[in-house]
């Protein structure tokens, strides 16, 4: 900000979201805009905008928040354009039931909680409102940093975000208010490393194992599979049929449900006796549907290999153990299994996943893979947190999570550290569940399936 003239960064936000505007509505000329101003350079980007858009032919009112606070220089240039304004949040009603867009600009990246009892009003005539909701930067009201929603806040149709994308726009609950999300690059320069970063379908293919000329299948590496009961045998087939699809070249199945696995999948490697008895692998998944099989999570927590602890296995661990390994750990609760292992409320983690995983992964000295709306995966320390960007509610089926353990424990065998390992399998995995659903409902064994199409989607 320093090496550019005054206002340059705020000129260039507001011809970004100007234009996104203007594609929204499809003809600014005699439209209606309102703005929302805030007392920051939030409301100056919702001024110059409103500016422009006024330029071009629409009726626009701003709507000042605090009217002896408001961008001096953006306030002129409304003015100058023809804007009108009105001066308190009382007199939004009227302007706001007729307009056909709504330009947010109420608070940004300086705002703290959820909005103050003035400005709460706005975001309520907004969202009963006909019109579009364009939030500027971020939905007023959320937490840019961490995703969290701590009281009321603006529900946008469309974000603009500017210069970079922030967590709360990537992360539960936050997300959900931030519509879809459109970045204008303004020049800026960002230092460090990110909170948070999303794999691209070209990331994961550049972490995808891929057999050599030379391979066979021990050099791909054999993944164990701990899973599944007498009273659940379908999770040890679920989780034997995400392993065959990530990549290891064998999969050992220990444990009480062989026979289930052998029939739907003759080429796994079965024995019904403890893990530690089972034969050599190079990374062992525990836990799913493992009913109350404390030893077989001790057998397999003692292996100097990887280990994906999942559902069960979460509650059966040994807690000294998990931070006593020396191999990499990775567990993999959702909301309920997490709060167990924080010793809170399932809510307080769906509403602060970010904080959530990374303590987890801090307390348990293991990656953690935090499943739900918003998947996240964090090792412990201060490195970036990833987010997963193919999730969809089409998993939230019985036995996904089964698939996933499989797959993401058959990358770990393959060779992937545990942060690539989690990350590239719930990618893979919510791609499959797009794939296979295509709009309709899926049981697991389809996501299970559909890994081999979501596999070649990001080859392409
Ligand atoms: N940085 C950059 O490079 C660029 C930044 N740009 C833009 O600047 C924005 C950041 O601007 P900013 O720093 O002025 O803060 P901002 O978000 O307007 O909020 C502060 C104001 O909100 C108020 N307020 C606080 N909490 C509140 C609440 N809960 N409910 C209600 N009000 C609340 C608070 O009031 P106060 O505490 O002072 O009484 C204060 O006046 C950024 O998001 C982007 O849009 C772009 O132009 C391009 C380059
Ligand atoms: N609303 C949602 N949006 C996206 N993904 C979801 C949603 N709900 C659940 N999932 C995903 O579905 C899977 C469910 O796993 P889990 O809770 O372990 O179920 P199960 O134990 O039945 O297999 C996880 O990968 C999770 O991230
Ligand atoms: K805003």
């Amino acid at each position: 900000m320093a090496r550019l003239p005054d206002g340059t960064l705020m000129q260039r936000a507001a011809a970004g979201i100007t234009a996104a505007c203007a594609d929204l509505l499809g003809r600014v000329y005699g439209s209606r805009v309102v703005l929302l101003v805030g007392s920051g350079d939030n409301g100056g980007d919702a001024l110059y905008t409103g500016a422009r858009l006024a330029k071009r032919g629409a009726g626009v009112t701003a709507v000042l928040l605090t009217p002896d606070r408001t961008h001096p220089a953006g306030l002129a240039a409304l003015r100058r354009a023809g804007g009108t304004v009105v001066r308190g949040p009382e007199h939004a009603e009227a302007p706001i039931r007729r307009a056909h867009l709504v330009i947010d600009g109420i608070v940004g990246i300086g705002g703290k909680g959820g909005l103050r009892p003035d400005a709460a009003p706005l975001a309520d005539l907004a969202q009963e409102s006909r019109a579009a909701v364009v939030a500027v930067d971020l939905p007023s009201g959320v937490d840019a940093g961490t995703g969290e929603v701590r009281g009321a806040a603006v529900r946008a149709d469309l974000t603009v975000t500017l210069g970079t994308h922030k967590p709360g726009l990537l992360v539960d609950p936050a997300r959900e208010y931030a519509g879809s999300v459109r970045l204008v690059d303004i020049g800026l320069a960002l230092p460090g490393d990110p909170e948070l970063e999303a794999l691209q379908h070209a990331d994961v293919a550049a972490l995808l194992p891929v057999p050599g000329a030379e391979s066979d299948k021990y050099r791909r590496g054999v993944v164990g599979i701990a899973a599944g009961s007498a009273r659940y045998p379908g999770a040890a087939v679920l989780a034997v049929a995400g392993a065959l699809r990530g990549g290891a070249g064998a999969v050992r199945y220990a444990g009480p449900a062989g026979d289930a696995v052998i029939a739907r999948f003759p080429e796994t490697l079965v024995s019904s006796g403890s893990p530690d008895q089972a034969g050599r692998v190079q990374a062992w998944v525990v836990g799913p549907g493992a009913g109350d099989d404390a030893d077989a999570v001790t057998a397999v927590l003692n292996a100097d290999v990887p280990v994906l602890v999942d559902a069960d296995g979460l509650r059966l661990a040994d807690r000294d153990l998990v931070r006593a390994r020396r191999a990499p750990t990775l567990l993999t609760p959702h909301a309920g299994e997490a709060a167990a292992l924080l010793g809170v409320s399932r809510e307080e983690v769906e509403g602060a996943r970010l904080t959530s995983v990374r303590k987890l992964a801090e307390r348990y000295g293991a990656t953690v893979l935090l499943k739900g709306s918003t998947t996240l995966i964090a090792s412990p320390g201060d490195g970036p947190v990833r987010v997963n960007p193919t999730g969809t509610g089409w998993l939230a089926t019985a036995g996904s999570g089964d698939v996933l353990s499989g797959l993401t424990g058959s990358l770990l065998a393959a060779g992937l550290d545990a942060l690539d390992a989690g990350s590239v399998g719930a990618y893979l995995h919510g791609l499959a569940g797009r794939l296979a659903a295509d709009g309709a409902p899926v049981g697991a064994h389809d996501v299970a399936e559909a890994v081999r199409d979501a596999w070649r989607d990001v080859m392409d």
